[in-house]
């Protein structure tokens, strides 16, 4: 690992390579899987889309694939693209097709969306779908408000700095009432797509943002770095979990302008 340490309350690794970084995500999901399955007997976890599906691969190879308790998963998306389930920009087939069609998840505990409603009522009923599975406790409920609480939520963040479906300067950045919303203007295609809000996000036990490339830099600086009130306020900057944990995965392109000196190990 190229460094590890604490970025002011933020604790981050930066990996040499993008295989370091894989094995060691690996390594992380999979022990949270077993201290929560431990805990509560099942592990709630919601991933995004995009580059960090394929970096998760590591956990569908030896010895993850085995130790894994993967009948405990239950599996859910913090954003989806209103698409159909077999459509190349769908969240759920990336994931599918990476991951869960290579061990054996229960598929009556993959979660993901309604694709054949619209981007508000499948916003509804995923948020409905949720709540039962809060009276049911297969999701925790925050200790400081009514939201679920996931045991995981995997995120990646785009170049523009937006985390699921929470972009830059977008007023679904200000919603609190809702646990899962929706946009039909999503600056980057496809336009309509679900998304858990900021509270929920931020009522995890554990949160993993995933970032990689030269492309996010600025990103990555503007989201951790004391970049002055004039900069853009970009959505990776306000996950902040209230009592989780809250854990960087960083390639050195995407750290390489991260101000070093905030480190301490
Ligand atoms: O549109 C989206 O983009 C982000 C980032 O994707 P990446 O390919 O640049 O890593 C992704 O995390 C989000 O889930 C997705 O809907």
């Amino acid at each position: 690992m190229a460094l590890s340490g604490v970025h002011k309350d933020r604790e981050l690794r930066v990996h040499e390579n993008l295989d370091e970084l894989s094995t060691d995500l690996a390594d992380y999901i999979a022990e949270l899987s077993e201290a929560s399955v431990k805990e509560r007997g099942v592990f709630a976890i919601a991933l995004s889309g995009g580059s960090l599906i394929s970096l998760m691969g590591k956990l569908c190879e030896a010895p993850y694939n085995k130790t894994v308790d993967w009948i405990k998963w239950y599996i859910f998306w913090a954003d989806e693209r209103v698409v159909a389930k077999n459509h190349a920009d769908s969240n759920y087939k990336l994931a599918k097709d990476s991951l869960f069609s290579k061990v054996p998840v229960v598929p009556s505990h993959v979660h993901s969306i309604n694709d054949s409603v619209s981007a508000e009522e499948a916003a509804d009923e995923y948020e409905f779908v949720i709540r039962q599975l809060v009276k049911s406790r297969v999701i925790s409920v925050s200790d400081t408000s009514d939201c679920p609480k996931f045991d995981l939520i995997v995120l990646g963040m785009g170049s523009d700095g937006h985390v699921a479906s929470l972009f830059p300067n977008h007023s679904v950045l200000e919603e609190t009432d809702e646990w899962v919303t929706f946009i039909t203007d999503s600056p980057k295609p496809p336009p309509e797509r679900i998304t858990f809000t900021l509270p929920v996000i931020n009522s995890a036990s554990n949160v993993v943002l995933v970032v990689t490339g030269d492309s996010k830099a600025d990103a990555v600086h503007l989201a951790l770095d004391d970049a002055g009130t004039d900069c853009p306020l970009v959505p990776a900057r306000m996950v902040q979990p209230t009592i989780g944990k809250l854990m960087w995965f960083l390639d050195k392109p995407a750290a390489s302008k991260l101000d070093a000196s905030e480190f301490s190990k």
